[in-house]
C-alpha cells in the first residue's frame, strides 16, 4: 500500500503550545500514524514559542499580505514532528497564551489570526508549494474550520478534508462585517455556507464542507447529533449523517509510561504496585496533606470551567471529607472556582490541598500517587486525565457523557463478578449522584483486594493511539478511494 501524505492544521501542538487537550492530540498523531503508512506534517502558527523550537526552518513559500502583513510559511522539524510553520510576526509574533491576551481577553483580530491559518492551509492544499500536495488535509475545531470553506470556494481540485471536533462549545462565531475582508466570497453568506445564526460560523463552516467530521469518542459523536448536547449544531451534524464518526483519543505511552516516568519518585508496573506507595507518600508530603498510606487519595487535574464540573465537588467537598478521605486539586480557570478550593483547602488542613496553575510535571505525580482520579464532567468529548489516570492505576470516578462513557468500564457488581470493571460511573451529573460516587468509591476502598483488582484492570486497558490511529488511517483512504484518487 503506498503512503499517504496528510497536512494536520492545528492552532497548538505538544510539545510546543498547549492550553488542552487538543495540543495532545495534535503532537501525537503523527508519530501515531506513521506506522499505519501515514507521512503527517503539521501546519501551526508561528508563535513564539514555536519560531523558537523550529530547528531547519527554511522559507518555502511567501505570502505578500496575509491578512494585514507579509509571511513566509517555514519548514522544518521540532522535537522529532515534521511541520510547516505560518510565519507572520503580525499576527502570531505575540507571547503567552495563544488565544488570549495581556487582559486574559480574545485578541480582537483572532478571526484573522485563525482565518490566516486556514488560508495557508488551503493555499498548500491547492498546490502552491512547490512540490508538495497532501492527500488529505485534517483540520481541528474552530481556529481551522475555514479550511474546507476556502478549498471549496476556490473552485480548482482540492485534496480530501477532514475536521475534528475536540470540543464543541468554542465555535469561533465573528460579524457578518468579516465575510470580505476574510476573503470569503458573497455566495458563501447562506445556510449551506458559513451563515450561521447572522454569523460567521468558523466551525459551522468546518462542519459544512469538510468531507467528513469526526469527534473523539462515540458516545459523543451521537451526544452532538441531539439537541440536548449539540449547542445549536446537532441539526447541520444529524444532516451530515454517515459522514460523522467517533474515534477515541489515546495518550502518547511514552510520555505516560508509569514504570520509565522520570518524573515520579518511583516508577511501578501492574506488578510492582506495591510502589505507588510511595508516589502517594511524595504527593501528600508535596501538597502539605497528612502522610497516612489508608486515607483514600483522590486526585484533580482540570481546566476549571462549567465544562468540567468541578463545582459540584466544591459542593461535596464535606461528603468528601466525611468519608475520610483525601483530596488534590492541579488545576486554573474560572475565578470562583479557584477561590472555592482554596477555601476548601482552607477549611480541612492535611486533608485537602490546591495548586491553582498549570504544571506538566506535577500532573504525573498526582497520576501516580493519587488513588483515585475524579472527573465530574457535564460533557466530554473524550477526555485524556482519565486515560492516562487508567494507565497509572487511580482508579477513574467519572461522569458517564462521551467519551469517560465509553473509556471506563463502571465495577459495578456485574462487572466485578467478570473480572472487569476499571473505575466508577455516575449518572446523571449531579452533585446528588457524585456524592453517592464518592461513597461507593469510599467502600470499594475499604476492600483493598477488590480495589487492587480494579487498578490492575485499569492498568491492563489499552489507552495507546494504536488502535485510534488505525482508524484515522482507514478514514484517510477511504475519503481518497471515495474521491477517485485510491
Ligand atoms: N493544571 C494543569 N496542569 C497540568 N496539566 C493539565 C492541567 N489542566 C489540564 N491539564 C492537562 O491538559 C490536558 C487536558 O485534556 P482533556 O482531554 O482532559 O481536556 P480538554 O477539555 O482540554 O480537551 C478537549 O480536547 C480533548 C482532545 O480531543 C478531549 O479529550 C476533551 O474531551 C476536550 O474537552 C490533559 O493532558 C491534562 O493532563
Amino acid at each position: 500500500m503506498s503512503r499517504l501524505t496528510v497536512l494536520s492544521v492545528a492552532s497548538e501542538m505538544f510539545p510546543l503550545v498547549k492550553t488542552g487537550g487538543l495540543a495532545d492530540v495534535a503532537g501525537a498523531l503523527p508519530r501515531a500514524l506513521a506506522p499505519e503508512g501515514v507521512d503527517m506534517t503539521t501546519l501551526v502558527p508561528g508563535y513564539p514559542a514555536v519560531m523558537r523550537a523550529l530547528e531547519h526552518g527554511g522559507s518555502v513559500l511567501a505570502v505578500a499580505d496575509l491578512f494585514g502583513g507579509p509571511a513566509r510559511v517555514l519548514s522544518g522539524t521540532a522535537d522529532g514532528l515534521a511541520l510547516l510553520v505560518v510565519d507572520a510576526p503580525h499576527l502570531f509574533d505575540r507571547p503567552g497564551n495563544p488565544y488570549l491576551g495581556p487582559d486574559g481577553r480574545d485578541w480582537p483580530d483572532n478571526p484573522f489570526r485563525f482565518a490566516a491559518l486556514a488560508r495557508v492551509a488551503a493555499m498548500i492544499g491547492l498546490g502552491d508549494l512547490p512540490g508538495w500536495r497532501p492527500d488529505v488535509i485534517h483540520a481541528h475545531d474552530w481556529q481551522t474550520g475555514l479550511v474546507a470553506a476556502y478549498l471549496a470556494y476556490a473552485d480548482r481540485p482540492r485534496p480530501g478534508t477532514v475536521i475534528t471536533v475536540h470540543n464543541l462549545a468554542f465555535q469561533g462565531q465573528f460579524g457578518p462585517e468579516l465575510l470580505g475582508p476574510l476573503g470569503l466570497p458573497p455566495q458563501s453568506w447562506s445556510v449551506a455556507g458559513v451563515e450561521y445564526y447572522g454569523q460567521i460560523g468558523f466551525l459551522k463552516a468546518g462542519l459544512q464542507f469538510s468531507d467528513r467530521i469526526t469527534t473523539v469518542s462515540p458516545s459523543y459523536a451521537a451526544e452532538i447529533r441531539t439537541p440536548a448536547g449539540g449547542m445549536g449544531l446537532d441539526g447541520l451534524i444529524r444532516a451530515r449523517g454517515a459522514d460523522v464518526v467517533g474515534i477515541l483519543n489515546g495518550i502518547d505511552d511514552t510520555v505516560w509510561d508509569p514504570a520509565g516516568d522520570p518524573l515520579i519518585p518511583a516508577p511501578f508496573d501492574v506488578k510492582t504496585l506495591k510502589r505507588r506507595g510511595h508516589d502517594k507518600a511524595a504527593l501528600q508530603e508535596r501538597f502539605g496533606l497528612a502522610v497516612d498510606p489508608e486515607a483514600l487519595l483522590y486526585g484533580v487535574i482540570s481546566r476549571l470551567s462549567w465544562q468540567k464540573g468541578l463545582d459540584l465537588l466544591l459542593g461535596e467537598i464535606g461528603t468528601l471529607a466525611a468519608t475520610g478521605a483525601q483530596l488534590v486539586l492541579l488545576g486554573s480557570g474560572e475565578t470562583a472556582l479557584e477561590r472555592g478550593f482554596l477555601e476548601a483547602a482552607a477549611a480541612h488542613p492535611g486533608r485537602i490541598a490546591c495548586r491553582i496553575g498549570y504544571d506538566e510535571p506535577l500532573a504525573h505525580l498526582v497520576q501516580a500517587g493519587s488513588d483515585a482520579l475524579i472527573v465530574p464532567s457535564r460533557f466530554e468529548p473524550c477526555g485524556l486525565t482519565q486515560l492516562c489516570a487508567l494507565r497509572y492505576g487511580a482508579v477513574p470516578v467519572v461522569a458517564r457523557v462521551g467519551g469517560l462513557a465509553d473509556t471506563i468500564v463502571d465495577a459495578n457488581e456485574m462487572a466485578r463478578a467478570a473480572g472487569a470493571g476499571t473505575g466508577i460511573q455516575f449518572s446523571p451529573v449531579t452533585a446528588e449522584m457524585l456524592a453517592g460516587a464518592l461513597i461507593r468509591t469510599a467502600d470499594l476502598w475499604r476492600d483493598r483486594d477488590a480495589w487492587t483488582r480494579i487498578q490492575r484492570n485499569a492498568m491492563k486497558t489499552d489507552v495507546s493511539w494504536r488502535r485510534p490511529a488505525a482508524r484515522y488511517a482507514g478514514l484517510y483512504r477511504d475519503l481518497v478511494a471515495a474521491r477517485g484518487g485510491g
